[in-house]
C-alpha cells in the first residue's frame, strides 16, 4: 500500500493509490493532476459497473496511431474513398475539399463558431459528392476488413470485458459510421453493449445520396447530440464517464451529462508530441505518449471489476441490462 495519508477516506480500507497501478506509472502515462485521477478512480470502484459508461472516439483511439509493421490506417473516411469503384473524379473532388477545409479545422485563429460554418459546409460537400451513383456496400466491408487486425493491442479483451459487466460503449466519430461498424465487426468487437454514432450513407432508388441526418461532424460530437435518444435515455443516469480519443476535440465528447457526473479523460498522443504536450495535459486527466495499446482502460476495468467481484462474488452482478442497438435512431 502507499504511503501514509492524512485524508481519512484515503486510510479507507480498499482506497485504490495510483501508485499500486502500474499502468499509471509508466514513463509515458502523464497526469496533469494525479489526486484528482485517483479520486475519480476510487469513485468509479465504489459506484461499480452499473454506474460506467465509456465514450470513445474511433479513428486512432480504437484504431493504431502506429502499427508494428508500419502500415498506415487509414481513417473511416479514408477506407471509403479508396474504394475503386467510386467515379472517377470522386477522389479528386474529395481531395479538393479536404484541402479547402482541413487548414480550417486545424487553424489555431478561427474561433469555434466560425469554424463550424465551414465545417458544416464540408461534410455538406462530402455528401453531396457521395451522391447519384450505385455502390455496393460488400466493397467498402472488403477494405475496411483488411485493417480488423489493425486496433490497439487489448481492444478485443477490452471490448469483451465491457460487454461482460454491461457497461455501454459510445463509439463517436465525426467519420464515416459504415467503416467504423464493418471494422469492428469483422475484429468481433461489435457487441450489444456498444452503439456507433457516425455518420452513415443514405441510398435512394438503388444509389448513394449522401449521409444520413443528423449530421455529425467535429464540433457537435458530444452527448448533446444524443439528448431526447433511445442511447441518451440508456446511458444518462450513468454518471461515471471515461472518455478516450487521440483528438483533443475528443476530450469533450461527454459535454452534456450532468454536471455533477465523474469524467475521466484518456488521451491518446502520438504527433507533434512536444509541442501538443501542454494543451493534450489540460484537456485530458491522463495522456498516453504513443501507446498503442488499452491497458489503461484495461487496468482501470479491471480495479471496477474485481471490487464488483467482491460484493458479488456468486455472479449475480446487480446490474440492468442495458442493450443498445448498434445503429438504432439516436
Ligand atoms: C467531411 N470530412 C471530414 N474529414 C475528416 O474526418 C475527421 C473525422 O473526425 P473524427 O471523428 O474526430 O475522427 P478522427 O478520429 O479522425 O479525428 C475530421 O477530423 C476531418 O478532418 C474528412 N476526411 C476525408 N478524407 N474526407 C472527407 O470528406 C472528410
Ligand atoms: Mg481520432
Amino acid at each position: 500500500m502507499g504511503v501514509t495519508e492524512s485524508n481519512e477516506s484515503q486510510d479507507r480500507v480498499g482506497y485504490v493509490h495510483i501508485q499500486d497501478i502500474p499502468q499509471l506509472n509508466q514513463e509515458h502515462c502523464r497526469m496533469r493532476d494525479p489526486q484528482r485521477v485517483e479520486r475519480i478512480i476510487n469513485e468509479f470502484v465504489c459506484g461499480g459497473p452499473e454506474r460506467m459508461q465509456i465514450v470513445s472516439d474511433f479513428d486512432y483511439t480504437i484504431t493504431k496511431q502506429r502499427t508494428d509493421d508500419g502500415v498506415a490506417v487509414p481513417s473511416s473516411f479514408g477506407i471509403f474513398n479508396s474504394c475503386k469503384s467510386l467515379p472517377d473524379n470522386f477522389k479528386e473532388e474529395i481531395d479538393k475539399l479536404f484541402h479547402k477545409y482541413h487548414p480550417i479545422e486545424i487553424d489555431p485563429h478561427m474561433p469555434i463558431p466560425e469554424k463550424v460554418q465551414y465545417m458544416i459546409e464540408w461534410w455538406t460537400q462530402s455528401g453531396k459528392l457521395a451522391s447519384g451513383f450505385a455502390f455496393d456496400l460488400a466493397e467498402l466491408d472488403q477494405m475496411a476488413g483488411q485493417f480488423r487486425h489493425a486496433l490497439r493491442d487489448g481492444t478485443h479483451e477490452l471490448f469483451q470485458a465491457l460487454q461482460r459487466l454491461r457497461i455501454p460503449v459510445l463509439v463517436f466519430s465525426a467519420g464515416l459510421g459504415n467503416s467504423v461498424v464493418s471494422l469492428m465487426q469483422q475484429a468481433n468487437i461489435m457487441h450489444p453493449n456498444v452503439k456507433v454514432v457516425s455518420n452513415f450513407l443514405r441510398f435512394r432508388d438503388g444509389l448513394l445520396d449522401g449521409f444520413q441526418e443528423p449530421m455529425i461532424h467535429i464540433f457537435n460530437k458530444n452527448e448533446t447530440v444524443l439528448e431526447g435518444g433511445e442511447y441518451y435515455e440508456l446511458v444518462h443516469t450513468r454518471d461515471h464517464i471515461i472518455v478516450m480519443g487521440d483528438s483533443l476535440g475528443d476530450a469533450d465528447m461527454a459535454a452534456g451529462v450532468p454536471a455533477s457526473s465523474h469524467i475521466l479523460r484518456i488521451g491518446f498522443l502520438f504527433h507533434h508530441v512536444e509541442a501538443n504536450m501542454e494543451k493534450y495535459m489540460n484537456a485530458f486527466d491522463i495522456v498516453l505518449v504513443d501507446d498503442q495499446t488499452m491497458s489503461v482502460p484495461q487496468a482501470l476495468l479491471a480495479l471496477i471489476d474485481n471490487r464488483h467481484q467482491m460484493r458479488h462474488p456468486h455472479g449475480s452482478n446487480g446490474t440492468a441490462s442495458v442493450q443498445a442497438q448498434p445503429n438504432s435512431a439516436l
